[in-house]
């Protein structure tokens, strides 16, 4: 192990936690902590797994946040910086950066990863690039540090709630994309709609607090291009199966369950996060979600407004 090698803890040993552990154990000391989803037994208590760990990485859903950033706070080095890659809103409507926030605070480095990084791609060696998304610069620079040499590939950026909402939200347009494509409405319309998305996406990141030029790094246009558009993406095909009618499949696939884009729907209406209705594709994809045959009719009616013949004087 190499003398300036980091103490890493990765939690969640799924696709992006194992990603992780390949990038990092051949330059980095990784230990992996992990839960038994149905008997919650713990691979070893969590307080214990990260004694004298210097970074943490959240590789695991947007839900056990709030429990593992409570049980962490009190027992990690001050100078311990946590990163978390989570892309989906919790039960109470809060993105990971606000649970963070509340957490860790702002003395702490804590960061976030967002952009096209896909972990079957990761694993096989391929490129992945990422925004390093932190309040304190020394958290995306130790970030950096982290990977140089391996194939993610990373840019610091300081606007992390912006980051955050824009990773979030673009998996919820990408269902949308995967219904045009699901249809075959063509290559002109996906275009389109990716732009529409960001344009859209970089309004709500605003409405939230965020720079709207965030939308356009890696953390919203990068990854929303890659999902919207990968063969693998379970996001697109859920999109494409609702729209197809492909109903048993989707059940027997869980993608409904998994897809965090719907759950950031559900959440965003429940709590009124925003007001939604504003933004058109947003309200679109709804009204796709609650009626997966509205879609065509929605579209159109979607053209129509955007491109309404201006009024003369
Ligand atoms: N898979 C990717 O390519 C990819 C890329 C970038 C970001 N992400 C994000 O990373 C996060 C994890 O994705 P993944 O694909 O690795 O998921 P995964 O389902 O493959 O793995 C999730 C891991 O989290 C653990 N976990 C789940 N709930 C838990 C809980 N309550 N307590 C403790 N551990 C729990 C599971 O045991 C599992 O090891 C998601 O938010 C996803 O959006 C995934």
């Amino acid at each position: 192990m190499p003398d300036n090698a980091t103490r890493v803890l990765i939690l969640g040993h799924g696709a992006m936690g194992r990603a992780f552990e390949t990038l990092l154990s051949a330059r980095h000391d990784v230990a992996v902590w992990d839960r038994d989803l149905v008997t919650g037994v713990e691979t070893q208590p969590l307080e214990a797994a990260a004694r004298g760990r210097e970074v943490v990485m959240f590789a695991l859903p947007s839900n056990p946040h709030d429990e593992l950033a409570a049980r962490l706070a009190p027992c990690l080095a001050t100078n311990a910086l946590c990163v978390s890659i989570a892309k989906g809103l919790d039960a109470r409507g809060r993105t990971p950066a606000q649970v963070f926030a509340q957490h860790f605070g702002p003395r702490r480095d804590w960061a976030f990863l967002y952009g096209p990084m896909l972990a079957r791609e990761l694993q096989a060696g391929r490129p992945g690039f990422a925004m390093a998304a932190s309040l304190r610069p020394s958290a995306g620079a130790r970030l950096q540090a982290l990977f140089a040499g391996t194939a993610l590939h990373l840019d610091c950026l300081d606007d992390v709630h912006g980051a955050a909402w824009a990773a979030i939200l673009k998996n919820v347009y990408v269902p949308l994309i995967g219904a045009a494509d699901g249809l075959a409405l063509g290559d002109n319309l996906r275009g389109f709609l990716v732009a529409e998305a960001t344009r859209e996406l970089a309004g709500i990141v605003e409405a939230m607090g965020g720079r709207a030029d965030t939308a356009y790094t890696l953390a919203g246009l990068g990854d929303l291009v890659t999902t919207a558009t990968s063969a693998s993406s379970h996001h697109r095909r859920l999109g494409a199966d609702l729209a197809t009618g492909d109903a048993t499949q989707l059940a027997a696939s869980g993608a409904n369950i998994r897809s965090e884009g719907v759950h950031t729907v559900a959440m965003v209406r429940a709590h009124a996060l925003f007001a939604w209705e504003r933004f058109a594709l947003f309200a679109l994809v709804c009204d796709f979600l609650d009626d997966p045959a509205r879609l065509q009719a929605g579209l159109d009616a979607y053209l129509a407004r955007r491109f309404a013949a201006p009024t003369g004087r």
